[in-house]
């Protein structure tokens, strides 16, 4: 039942909290201006350098802010929104909509704050901090939807996340349907995606019963007619199927993602982690559907950690995507760097001839290539037994982590897993990214060598990170492989979301005109004899780095 009282418009508004705010300005005030007047240049000068260095490291940090209702219970809401970026390494402000007291029986109360105090939270953390993507849950009226669309209409985002909380897991109503008209014509239309579970999708659609997946496509569908560029139902509560499936649609096609229902009652929150896991995933520079993929299987991995957790009476309990992080850690799991588009820059491929020829071993020259600027390494050892790849790819990941530069190996997801290698990178006729995703999981990474548009447009379906596009000169080092020339390169550039690195005789004297070609999403390029056929690897990667650096800056 929505109880929506004006205690805490009273609470706000009174005396007590007064002080508190007057405290906090007096004290700011006093110790900028109160003391000798060098004292007090000096202050300000260490103020002002401090809000410096601030604005410069906050552009560097993903940054979520969400604006959602607190959840006594801790499982969702802005409590499950903080856990929720604390486990993915992203910065997370808050804007409080609604104080609920929930537990594991249900809600008991819902207080809605009022619009002025939204707005002035908005206000505050927008026109102060560079917030890349926002994440909406539990929007309690009409008036704070618009308050928040005028917000996101002055203070433009990277993206908007909207999770349209109206019914909670445990059934009871968060949200009348006054709001349903802000979401359809206001807030959907400005949204990147739009998340509801199936009771929400079929309050949005007037009530209409959804009960498979088939419905859950249809539905995907329809939301979609109301303006989001993308939506995703989730089938939490589809209980009538074994897997737990969520219906993901991007205007274009479907995608249905899966995972194995985990048995639990702990399911509280399930909803905002996974907001709020996508909103940090596009935080960090992700493509929508991988940062859907990587939340589902955040949002899996913490449910199964969290399974036997018991807190509270009630049937319905929290789970805690910090207790996963935790159990994860003391099972020696260690933080994978996720992908940066930016590692492409200057890509070292390895060649077991090149290395016979100067008679060095695959981990030496490695560490002679991340000592030189290498920015990833992908081992091609086409030659090599299964047993001793395995060991060298081992003792290459050592060296490259230590200067934390990620490793790929080409072709063998078998090596990839043995080693627990960064990623892989595949070609046209090796395994299918997809099948390569499904087995490595979310977190790894994956590349695939593309020659045309629609192989880009496949790779990115499947789920890979990023393109190598070639080659782009002629090339010794693969037989009967097809120039396709800079114009190639900036076609697959164009058609493509992901990032591409250029492949295929590029060396010190061309890799200026590859970069100059200065499409955004044309990361790097990628080298083999240009390194590994020379006498001095380091030397040579130095030289490479330099020159695309310097190029990648000229374009930017
Ligand atoms: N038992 C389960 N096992 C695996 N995944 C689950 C389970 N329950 C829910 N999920 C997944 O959790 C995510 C959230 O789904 P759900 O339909 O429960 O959202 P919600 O009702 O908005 O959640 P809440 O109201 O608890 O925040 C979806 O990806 C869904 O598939
Ligand atoms: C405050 C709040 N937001 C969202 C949900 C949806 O689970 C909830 N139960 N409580
Ligand atoms: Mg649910």
């Amino acid at each position: 039942m929505l109880m929506a009282s004006c205690n805490l418009v009273n609470s706000w508004n009174s005396p007590q909290l007064a002080p508190i705010l007057g405290f906090k300005q007096v004290r700011i005030f006093n110790s900028l201006f109160s003391d000798s007047d060098s004292n007090r240049r000096n202050q300000r000068h260490a103020f002002l350098n401090m809000q410096q260095s601030q604005s410069v490291s906050d552009a560097k940090i993903p940054h979520v802010l969400t604006v959602a209702g607190s959840d006594s219970g801790a499982g969702a809401g802005i409590q499950a929104d903080l856990k929720a970026c604390a486990a993915r390494r992203v910065f997370c402000s808050t804007v409080i909509t609604a104080v609920t007291a929930q537990n594991t029986v249900g809600v008991q109360g819902v207080e809605i704050l009022p619009d002025d105090v939204v707005a002035q939270q908005l206000k505050s953390v927008l026109s102060d901090m560079h917030v890349d993507v926002v994440k909406t849950g539990m929007l309690p009226s009409l008036s704070v939807v618009k308050i928040l669309c005028q917000s996101l209409r002055k203070f433009p985002v990277k993206a908007l996340v909207v999770d349209p909380v109206m019914v909670s897991t445990s059934a009871d109503v968060l949200v009348g349907s006054s709001v349903l008209a802000g979401f359809r014509e206001e807030l959907f239309p400005m949204a990147d995606i739009v998340t509801p579970n199936i009771k929400e999708a079929s309050l949005l659609l007037g009530d209409v019963p959804l009960q498979s997946v088939s419905d859950m496509r249809r539905a995907a569908k329809l939301i979609h007619d109301m303006g989001p560029r993308n939506v995703l139902i989730k089938g939490g509560d589809l209980h009538a199927s074994l897997d737990a499936i969520d219906v993901f649609f991007d205007g274009e096609e479907f995608y249905e993602l899966r995972s194995s229902r985990v048995k639990t009652c702990n399911t509280h929150g399930t909803g905002c982690t996974l907001a709020s896991c996508i909103a940090a995933e596009l935080a960090r520079g992700s493509s929508m559907l991988s940062a859907v993929k990587v939340a589902k299987h955040f949002v899996e991995t913490a449910l199964d950690y969290s399974k036997d957790l018991v807190i509270g009476n009630g049937p319905q309990g929290p789970f805690d995507p910090l207790l996963a992080l935790k159990n994860i850690d003391q099972s020696s799991y260690r933080q994978k760097r996720l992908f940066d588009p930016n590692d492409l820059l200057v890509y070292a491929v390895t060649d077991s001839n090149m290395n016979k020829k100067w008679g060095r071993s695959v981990d030496e020259a490695v560490k002679a290539a991340v000592e030189g600027g290498a920015t990833i390494i992908q081992l091609r050892e086409k030659d090599a037994e299964t047993r001793e790849f395995i060991e060298s790819a081992k003792a290459c990941l050592k060296i490259c982590h230590s200067y934390g530069v990620p490793l790929l190996i080409n072709d063998r997801i078998d090596v990839a897993l043995a080693c627990d290698a960064d990623g892989v990178h595949v070609g046209q006729s090796d395994m299918p990214a997809r099948l390569a995703r499904s087995l490595l999981g979310p977190e790894k990474i994956i590349g695939v060598s593309c020659k045309t548009p629609e192989q880009a447009e496949q790779a990115w379906i499947d789920g890979a990170d990023y393109i190598g596009c070639g080659g782009v000169y002629p090339t010794s080092t693969k037989a009967n492989n097809r120039t396709i020339g800079l114009d190639g390169l900036k076609e697959v550039c164009k058609a493509s979301k992901l990032p591409v690195v250029a492949i295929g005789g590029i060396g010190l004297s061309n890799a200026h005109d590859v970069m100059e070609l200065g499409v955004p999403n044309l990361k790097g390029v990628a080298v083999v004899s240009a390194l590994f056929d020379r006498e001095c690897i380091l030397t040579e990667t130095r030289n490479l780095h330099s020159v695309v650096s310097r190029a990648a800056l000229l374009v930017k």
